[in-house]
């Protein structure tokens, strides 16, 4: 039998998907600062770096060449295409630090979730962030600066179909005000360690508060 006082939770594979410009970066951001026990789980891609991005904190930038490397040496969880570049899951670090019990962060689309998903349900938890409407959307890709109007619009041409993917998640969240919806991912965040939490370590705490000696 499992030793269930001793049994360490698995970490959480928290997921944000959102399409482009939504605001699951800043969202992401906010959880890093504020939680503290959440790692990130860093993204590697050919897409080219935008300003202020940084090598290996935003993405691991690398050539369409290393992508294939990465892809033979099965050194992804997961990978896809999206718009006209890849993204892959690393597994690096991560897979140890899942084991051990530490939550990690992920900003993939939507194929990678239903990848990861597919590959570990009881550990993965899918949050899909709206915009309030997709003038905003338009508005806050804008407005964020980093891409060509060519890019918006391929960006806008896509948002409705990435949209379409929201029932495949288990919580959906409307980013309106920055705030209100931080609050809200922060609770499901929060309700899902709990729900993980009784399935585990409080298990060995109910037993002691029942035991005939207990008072
Ligand atoms: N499947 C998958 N998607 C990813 C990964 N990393 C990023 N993405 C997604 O790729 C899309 C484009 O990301 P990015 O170029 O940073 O643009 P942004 O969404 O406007 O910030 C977003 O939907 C990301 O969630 C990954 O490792 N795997
Ligand atoms: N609730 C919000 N209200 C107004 N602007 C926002 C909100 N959330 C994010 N933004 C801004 O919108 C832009 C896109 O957000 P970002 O987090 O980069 O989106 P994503 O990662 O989904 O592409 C950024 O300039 C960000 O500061």
């Amino acid at each position: 039998m499992a030793d269930h006082d001793t049994l360490q939770r698995r970490g959480l594979m928290f997921i944000l998907s959102s399409p482009s410009g939504a605001g699951k970066t800043t969202i992401a951001r906010m959880l890093l600062e504020r939680d503290g026990h959440i790692g990130l789980s860093v993204s590697v891609t050919t897409r080219p770096m935008r300003p202020g991005e940084v090598d290996g904190r935003d993405y691991h930038f690398v050539s369409d060449a290393e992508f294939d490397r990465m892809i033979e040496a099965d050194d992804f969880y997961e990978w896809a295409h999206v718009f006209d570049h890849r993204y892959g899951t690393p597994k690096g670090h991560i897979r140890n630090a899942l084991k051990e019990g530490q939550d990690f962060l992920f900003d993939i689309d939507w194929q990678g979730t239903q990848q990861l998903y597919q590959k570990d349900q009881q550990d993965v938890v899918r949050v899909f962030i709206l915009p309030p409407s997709l003038k905003e959307l338009h508005d806050r890709l804008r407005g964020r600066g980093t891409d060509s109007d060519e890019v918006i619009a391929g960006r806008m041409e896509r948002a409705r179909a990435e949209i379409s993917h929201w029932d495949g998640y288990d919580y959906v969240v409307i980013n309106d005000d920055v705030e209100e919806c931080y609050g809200k991912v922060r609770e499901i965040l929060e309700a899902e360690r709990m729900k993980r939490q009784r399935q585990t370590g409080l298990i060995g705490f109910v037993r002691g508060l029942m035991a005939p000696d207990a008072e």
